[in-house]
């Protein structure tokens, strides 16, 4: 679901959902609200909830179940650590092992499981026949129908993806027998069976893909209905999150967090534990009592045409968040464009919860439609997949060539920027004592400018923010040295610098350090102390 900036804004996101989202809640016929809110709590079988804990669940019509603050919460504060109900490779072309989710490759010389032939990391996986991995019992029944036979080394990517996809949804299907009140837990959760029926592109691919795949060519049918398949596949695009650490690359349900409604500025994050698989989600920000808890679904920085469709294809809801309601996403405009006509105005959709609305430039009477939009920020897109993610000069001359038709924080941009802020001081030819000063300025100044939209759209204390001041403040400090040893600037401008450098240093420790042990933000933290301890800061 998951994944992330104007300081006097920070406060006002307090109460960031519209009226919309606070719409009174629903009164079943038979009976009162707080009887269904009570039936369903006891459905949900969450932990007993002490009166000092942080958060309640709520109902509403626009959200369905959700969680709310019972009291004022610190940023920091850990809401939910759990472990997952059930886990299983991501829908995704590139093999992993089913023990433990590492990349793998489908070569002839890789390690398979050698009784149903899956590939997997190797004989001494942890998660071989563990609960969390490749059980006994996926493992016969693949092995009985010989599942993994379209596994080869030439096997196409969508026939890799098309095989991935169906391992968690058996996992899931296999729990009715093996562990029923697992199974009974993720039966409770959304599905939107009904509006997927009506979505007959979605429908026939899971008709064809799984449901059908299942019952005939596994032999499933007899235990599975058709639309109990269906109610498994809608209920894992609805809540499962997207996990993994090192490159570790999973899919989860959890049994409370698949509560945490949407916001496409939210006020929690999450982070999952590479040993355990367990969820940790904090608060990023101070949240009020009786505030909504909500995380991002959604990649925070794109667009906002993008990100509601992205919901809508997905979980099967229009996001009418604060962010999503504003033509300037918030005061950041990263989705503006520049207009072609006048080429001093910036365009942005008139209103943007109308998803095929019109287009209008500020300064002169320019529109595009909606369709004119999509078509060009797919071409940007395109353009900007196309190169690779390392090649410095490529993202260079991506942003030369769209600086003067995307706004300057648009996210295609920032997208670019972000690579840059990451590849400057790190990748051959460009280490950091190596960078010229026009790199090191380049750096600091892609920094700043991501930034500055991640201040807004994720504030305070999340990991995209700490990642990008740790990157900061190493040109800002080689910048600093070289300029004091040129007596370019004076000894009160580099001790300001310094100050900042720490600042940052501190920062982005204090928030990584809140990272699981063993993880890459970890790490980083370790190497921010250790800058830190060296500046004697
Ligand atoms: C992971 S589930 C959250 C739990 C769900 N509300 C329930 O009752 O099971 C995601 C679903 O919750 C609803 N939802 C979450 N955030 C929303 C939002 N910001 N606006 C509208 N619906 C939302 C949508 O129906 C979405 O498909």
């Amino acid at each position: 679901m998951p994944n992330k900036k104007n300081k006097n804004k920070k406060k006002n996101n307090h109460h960031h959902h519209n009226n919309q989202h606070q719409q009174k809640p629903q009164h079943s016929q038979n009976g009162s609200h707080e009887d269904e809110v009570e039936e369903q709590l006891k459905n949900l079988k969450l932990d007993d909830k002490k009166p000092e804990q942080a958060y309640r669940v709520a109902m509403s019509e626009i959200y369905g179940r959700y969680l709310v603050a019972n009291r004022d919460i610190k940023p920091g504060e850990v809401l939910i650590r759990e472990p997952a109900l059930a886990i299983g490779p991501c829908v995704s072309a590139d093999p992993v092992c089913l023990g433990c989710y590492m990349p793998v490759s489908l070569k002839i010389t890789q390690y398979r499981c050698p009784s149903c032939h899956w590939p997997m990391c190797g004989p001494n996986c942890r998660g071989n026949n563990h609960p969390k991995g490749h059980t006994f019992a996926e493992c016969d029944l693949f092995k009985k129908e010989n599942a993994a036979a379209p596994l080869t080394p030439t096997a196409s990517p969508e026939q890799v993806k098309n095989l991935y996809e169906l391992v968690l949804v058996v996992r899931i299907l296999l729990l009715k027998k093996l562990h029923p009140e697992l199974y009974e837990r993720i039966m409770i959760m959304e599905s939107h069976l009904e509006m997927r029926k009506k979505n007959s592109e979605l429908w026939s691919h899971y008709e064809s893909n799984v449901v059908t795949y299942l019952r005939e060519k596994w032999h499933l049918a007899e235990q599975f209905s058709t639309e109990e398949i269906h109610t498994v596949c809608g209920i894992l695009d609805v809540n499962c999150f997207e996990i993994g650490q090192n490159f570790a690359k999973a899919r989860t349900l959890y049994p409370s967090a698949f509560l945490l409604a949407h916001d496409c500025c939210p006020n929690t994050a999450h982070t999952d534990d590479p040993e355990t698989y367990d969820i940790i989600l904090r608060t990023s920000r101070n949240v009020r009592k009786d505030e909504t808890i909500t995380l991002s679904y959604a990649y925070t920085l794109q667009g906002t045409l993008k990100r509601r469709e992205f919901m809508q294809a997905g979980k099967l809801f229009w996001c009418c968040c604060k962010r999503c309601s504003d033509p300037y996403e918030l005061g950041t405009d990263c989705s503006a464009i520049v207009c072609a006509k006048c080429k001093t105005g910036l365009i942005r959709s008139i209103n943007p919860l109308e998803q095929e609305g019109e287009w209008k430039c500020d300064k002169c009477s320019f529109t595009l439609t909606y369709k004119e939009v999509v078509k060009l920020l797919d071409k940007i897109n395109n353009d900007l997949e196309s190169i690779d993610p390392h090649d410095v000069p490529g993202l260079e001359n991506f942003i030369k060539r769209y600086s003067g038709s995307l706004g300057p924080n648009h996210y295609l941009l920032l997208s670019a920027k972000y690579s840059l802020c990451q590849l400057y001081g790190k990748i051959e030819g460009y280490l950091l004592p190596n960078l010229s000063l026009e790199d090191l300025k380049r750096k600091q100044t892609y920094c700043r400018d991501f930034l500055k939209v991640v201040d807004i759209l994720e504030p305070k204390l999340t990991r995209l923010r700490a990642l990008i001041m740790y990157e900061l403040h190493a040109p800002l400090l080689v910048l600093a040295q070289h300029l004091m040893m040129q007596k370019l600037i004076s000894s009160r401008d580099f001790q300001k610098t310094i100050k900042e450098v720490i600042y940052l240093l501190k920062e982005s420790s204090m928030i990584l350090k809140m990272e699981p042990v063993g993880s890459t933000e970890y790490q980083m933290a370790l190497a921010a102390e250790e800058a830190l301890e060296k500046m004697g800061g």
